[in-house]
């Protein structure tokens, strides 16, 4: 004997019924089939919908009724041939006709009690089950239809009857004696009190009369068909990469039923459980797929966690008070007053100081707990020995759930090291001693996140999905893109790093897409695109709450250092070419550094020194393995490295430095290199890395510009640098003749720091400094003798750009 149970998307019109009965035919080739039914899927709904419109004294009730006939009618004519039509028609027209008495009493009285609605909702499986052994019938199929009211006994709660497992067993035994039929249609989710008065178990419990009955029987397997290919790793609707579990246990099964994997009705399990009958979740739509097997104990997987699931409309009570502590009773007190109202606790965390008792209860059920809570401790609470119930709403569980988590150390460090470093807060957690499920309570709106997280963490090791916001594509900003395009397939394959741009915004516009924008075509698109503010960029990062969040600022512009700190307290990581942050007010380095680490995120800026060249890393690698730096020389603007390489009063000074700007080594602001100010930003945060506080104001600045050719706009600064062109040449003739070469020049030491143009002797390490160049010079407890180097091209779109990119790929893998 073996159980085979359809929900309502495998009986929901007559196609799907054809196909669900050719999977009953092909099993009962094997063995006698019991072939339990839900109601044609929709059905239930539009039952209590016409229920509830008569009780409101609506008459739209009667439409309804015509249309959900309508609908039986148009099932059973797809499904047989017209002679044998008739039957089947004068069978609907009769429970139609009593579906209309009892609405109509329903409206005459105003009112829908739990008794009369188990009974209207009935008539959806009755229907259905009767039609389907009628189609069976004509399909030339040996078999009956059996009412689940004679087989299934409950007690007489209505709406939510509680089964009479003996009584249940005793008529199906009785039934079984007296039916020889190879197949019986059985309608689920229906049952009868010990007087024969209809009952229903619970949504979902056609499931549930498929196990009783697959129990009662002694049957060789239960079978689950519905539209999914099995139980699956976490809610697919949740997350994309969610597969199906082969083989699970019958314990993470209800587990992971229980817990909101909702292709399985939780009771369903423990009746087959009890008899270790094994139950295959399997897809009607595609039969020839695995599904999932449920079992005694299925072979051990590699796979610790088994799956995520969750449970939304959480509301969190929190009984709190000194009062509490070391006294007995207050707990059995607490859960007597939810257990006369009837309320389910969901989850239960108590701290060992025993001044606070946490239970997580549905949403709907808050309200009454409360005031069943408050009024059971009015004493107490009046005396001030314990506080007032405190609800904490809009909340959801994330449970992992697994039998082998039990005997595997490190399984709840993973889960709250992959939350926190996405800024998920958590806000109660519960682990039974079987250690079958670890349960986190966390903010409803963070629940997508959060599961996607955890999936990523636990089932697809191989697998990170990155989501970047960028601000600013200019030059650096459209080279990034580019970068990004041409290596998304190999950070892939390469890195397990799935990159997706989810947002570009422009200083006019902002363009999304959460899938990930095309990085082929996103000028155009980005051009259409809506105008946004900062605030509202800074608010759409934090507002998508995407898992593994970048924020990448290659602007120039100082607003947008003002959101970083918004954005690291989110724990979205911050990837900055822009220099104004790291350089700004200390107490604002400081803070945006302690954020990051406070929220497990990065804020990473390599690029600020020296564009691409590993310089601040260096730093960083030096003083974190115990190395004190003494002394740093170095020359680090791109652009006044090219301009004192290239002049040589043949052409102008200042057609040197439009050069520059055209090859892309300038700020946008090119004053600011000139000035030496963009210099003495890169030494104060060279100096503020080295574990120097310090101000730019502590910078010395020794400027070699005449004061004009800072007055004005840059049109004019262009101007004035062609007016002093005597002054230029004779720096460089001054150089030139001593047989040096002009270098800017910044100096950190014994905490100070200066910047300033300098004749380079030949021999010195500044002095062979070629095009672009930028070099540091590195002296410190370890490097005495000679100075640790880095040098390299320091300036330009390009390299600037891969400097960022190296930085998105290591807050990616942080
Ligand atoms: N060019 C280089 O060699 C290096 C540049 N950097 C830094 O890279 C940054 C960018 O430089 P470039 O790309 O050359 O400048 P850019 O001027 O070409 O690009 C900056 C872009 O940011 C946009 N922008 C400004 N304010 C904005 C806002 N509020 N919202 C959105 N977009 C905004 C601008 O319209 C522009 O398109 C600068 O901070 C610079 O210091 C750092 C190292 C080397
Ligand atoms: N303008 C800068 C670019 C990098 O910071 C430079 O010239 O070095």
């Amino acid at each position: 004997m073996q159980v085979l149970k359809f929900g309502g998307t495998s009986v929901a019109s007559a196609d799907t019924i054809r196909q669900s009965l050719a999977i009953v035919a092909a099993a009962a080739e094997q063995s006698p089939v019991v072939m339990v039914v839900s109601a044609l899927g929709g059905t239930t709904d539009v039952l209590i919908g016409a229920g509830r419109t008569a009780a409101l004294a609506d008459t739209a009730y009667r439409e309804t009724l015509n249309q959900l006939e309508k609908r039986h009618l148009t099932a059973a004519q797809d499904l047989l041939a017209p002679e044998a039509q008739q039957p089947a028609v004068a069978l609907i027209d009769a429970q139609f006709d009593e579906l209309r008495h009892l609405c109509d009493g329903i409206f005459a009285l105003g009112e829908l009690s739990n008794r009369t609605l188990d009974r209207l909702m009935s008539y959806g499986e009755l229907l259905s089950s009767q039609l389907i052994a009628a189609a069976a019938q004509a399909h030339g199929l040996a078999a009956g239809w059996a009412d689940a009211r004679q087989l299934i006994q409950t007690n007489s709660r209505f709406g939510m009857a509680e089964v009479d497992v003996a009584a249940t067993e005793n008529q199906v035994a009785e039934f079984k004696t007296h039916n020889s039929d190879k197949i019986w249609i059985v309608p689920g989710f229906i049952a009868a009190d010990a007087h024969g008065t209809t009952t229903t178990l619970g949504r979902g419990g056609s499931d549930y009369t498929a196990a009783l009955l697959a129990a009662a029987l002694g049957a060789g397997k239960l079978e689950i068909w519905t539209d999914v290919s099995g139980m699956m790793t976490a809610d697919p609707r949740l997350v994309r990469s969610a597969r199906p579990i082969a083989r699970i246990s019958y314990q993470e099964a209800m587990e992971l039923s229980h817990f909101g994997a909702k292709v399985l009705y939780p009771p369903t399990i423990q009746p087959v459980m009890r008899r270790g009958i094994p139950l295959w979740i399997k897809n009607t739509f595609a039969p020839a797929d695995y599904g999932t097997l449920v079992e005694v104990s299925p072979p051990r997987s590699a796979a610790v966690v088994q799956g995520i699931s969750s449970i939304s409309n959480l509301t969190l009570l929190n009984l709190e008070g000194s009062g509490m502590v070391g006294i007995p009773g207050f707990s059995k007190r607490l859960f007597a007053a939810l257990a006369r109202e009837r309320i389910n606790v969901v989850l239960i965390t108590q701290s060992s100081s025993e001044h606070s008792i946490c239970v997580g209860v549905s949403a709907q059920d808050a309200a009454p707990a409360q005031v069943a809570v408050d009024e059971e401790f009015a004493h107490e609470i009046a005396a001030g020995r314990i506080e007032p119930l405190r609800p904490e709403k809009d909340l959801a569980i994330v449970a992992l759930v697994g039998e082998n988590m039990k005997d595997h150390p490190g399984i709840s460090g993973k889960l709250f090291g992959a939350l926190g470093q996405n800024g998920v807060n958590i806000r109660a957690i519960a682990q039974g001693a079987s250690e079958k499920n670890i349960s986190t309570v966390i903010r409803a709106a963070d629940v997508r996140k959060a599961i996607n997280v955890l999936h990523e963490a636990f089932f697809e090791a191989t697998v990170k999905q990155v989501n970047l916001f960028i601000l600013g594509p200019g030059n650096v900003g459209s080279k990034l893109l580019e970068q990004l395009a041409r290596q998304q397939s190999q950070l892939l394959e390469k890195l397990g790093l799935q990159v997706r741009v989810v947002a570009i915004a422009s200083s006019q516009h902002c363009l999304v897409n959460e899938e990930g924008l095309d990085l082929t075509a996103w000028t155009a698109a980005l051009a259409a695109a809506p105008a946004q503010t900062l605030a509202e960029f800074s608010q759409l990062i934090i507002g998508r709450n995407l898992r593994n969040s970048i924020f990448v600022d290659v602007t120039a512009n100082p607003a947008a250092a003002g959101i970083y700190a918004d954005l690291l307290a989110k724990s979205v990581a911050v990837v900055a070419c822009n220099k104004v942050a790291a350089s700004s007010e200390y107490a604002l380095y400081a803070r945006l550094k302690s954020l990051a680490k406070e929220f497990n995120t990065s804020y990473l800026f390599e690029t600020n020194v020296g564009a691409a060249l590993p310089i601040i890393g260096t730093l960083n690698d030096l003083t974190r393995s115990g190395d004190v730096v003494r002394r740093l020389e170095a020359v680090l603007s791109g652009t006044l490295n090219f301009v004192f390489n290239n002049y040589d009063g043949t052409r102008p000074f200042a057609e040197v430095v439009r050069q520059a700007q055209a090859e892309g080594y300038t700020e946008p602001d090119p004053r600011l290199d000139l000035s030496g100010s963009d210099v003495a930003r890169k030494i104060l945060i060279l100096a503020r890395e080295a574990g120097e506080v310090m101000e730019m104001a502590d910078i010395e600045i020794e400027t070699f510009l005449p004061p004009a050719c800072l007055e004005g706009d840059v049109e004019a600064f262009y101007t004035q640098m062609a007016a002093h062109e005597a002054h230029f040449r004779a720096l460089y003739d001054a150089a030139t003749a001593a047989g040096k070469r002009l270098k800017f020049v910044a100096r950190y030491a014994d905490g100070r720091a200066a910047v300033g143009l300098q004749s380079i002797a030949p021999g010195h390490d500044l002095y062979d400094l070629r095009g672009k160049d930028n070099v540091v010079l590195f002296n410190t407890d370890r490097y005495v003798e000679q100075p640790l180097v880095v040098k390299g091209a320091g300036a330009g779109a390009e390299v600037t750009a891969s400097g960022v990119f190296a930085d998105i790929i290591r807050a990616a893998r942080l």
